[in-house]
């Protein structure tokens, strides 16, 4: 099992790119590949922020990744992306209290939870993995170009293959399938980097949207048949350390620049259905989560 597991789970970061100095936000960092995400960058020596919807567990994780690093300058601050509010709120308060920032990780999702809405009314995956993210990206944008170089990168899924952008019913309304709707939010993580990498070109600001691997993490929480899957196969799925290794590739390895907008898994870029391609779907996407979020469609 452990040979096979090795097999499945190709592709190591092998940057060693240093960060001190640098200011890093992870979304989503209290557990799972977000959590190994974090670590390793605090490990190279960044002002990791774990922006986390429940504070005392991101601080029981700083706590761990300040033993584990030795580096104290790992912060908490309550971020949740079902909620504008809480997004605006975050984003305010780390404008306000930090100079710059290097490497933005979109990593936070959700996966085939009930139908439910987010506080904006917006449903649950397209809420939180697209347009919370989004969101979160807009209001840090300034920051990211200030301090550029900067990198953004979107934790998106081979999912996303399975994905369709259903304009008439982006809110589920309609019809409504947990697994698909998380596969059009994942696939809407593609077409978000895509075209933020097309506004973004010459700014210094690049972006890339990874698949991490099939990972052993909380977020098959929702389906008791994912969760019996992913306990059945355990000894073959990535770590979560093993799936952070795409998000690090993205976020430190020298040279990528020229790659921004790709789809990267086990640290190489790759490819992603037609639908991801399609920049006619990307730019709507763009104007109609503009319009959603109340944001100026520049
Ligand atoms: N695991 C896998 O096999 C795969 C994962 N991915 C993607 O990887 C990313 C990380 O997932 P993974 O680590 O596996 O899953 P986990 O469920 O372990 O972690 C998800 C993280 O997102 C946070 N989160 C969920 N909802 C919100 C919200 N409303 N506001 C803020 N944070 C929120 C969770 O917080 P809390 O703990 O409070 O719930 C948690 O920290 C996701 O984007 C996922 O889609 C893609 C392909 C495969
Ligand atoms: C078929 C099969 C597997 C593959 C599962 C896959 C490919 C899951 C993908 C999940 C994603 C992409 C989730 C989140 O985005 C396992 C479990 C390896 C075990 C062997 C049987």
């Amino acid at each position: 099992a452990p040979q096979i597991r090795k097999m499945l789970s190709s592709g190591v970061c092998t940057s060693a790119v240093q960060l001190p100095g640098k200011v890093v936000v992870v979304t989503g960092a209290n557990t799972g590949i977000g959590k190994e995400t974090a670590k390793e960058l605090a490990q190279r020596g960044a002002r990791v922020y774990l922006a986390c919807r429940d504070v005392e567990k991101g601080e029981l994780v700083a706590k761990e990744i300040q033993t584990t690093t030795g580096n104290q300058q790992v912060l908490v601050r309550k971020l949740d992306l079902s909620d504008t509010k809480s997004i605006r709120a975050f984003a305010k308060g780390f404008l306000a209290e930090e100079k710059h920032l290097h490497i933005l990780i979109n990593n936070a999702g959700v996966m085939m939870c009930p139908y439910s809405k987010t506080a904006d009314g917006f449903e649950m995956h397209i809420g939180v993995n697209h347009l919370g993210h989004f969101l979160l990206t807009h209001l840090l944008l300034e920051k990211l170009k200030e301090s550029a170089p900067s990198r953004i990168v979107n934790v998106s899924s081979l999912a996303h293959h399975l994905g369709r952008i259903h304009f008439h019913n982006l809110q589920g309304e309609k019809f409504y399938n947990a697994g698909l709707a998380y596969c059009h939010s994942k696939l809407a993580n593609i077409l978000f980097t895509q075209e933020l990498a097309r506004r973004l070109k010459g700014s210094g600001v690049t972006t890339y949207s990874v698949h991490p691997g099939t990972v052993q993490s909380e977020l098959v929480r929702h389906s008791s048949f994912m969760r019996w899957m992913w306990w059945l196969f355990s000894f073959f799925i990535k770590t979560p350390q093993q799936g952070a290794q795409t998000s690090l590739h993205c976020a430190l390895t020298e040279g990528l620049e020229i790659l921004s907008g790709n789809h990267f898994s086990d640290c190489h870029v790759t490819w992603v259905s037609a639908q991801a391609r399609n920049e006619t779907i990307a730019r709507r996407l763009w104007d109609v989560s503009c319009d959603l979020l109340g944001l100026p469609m520049d």
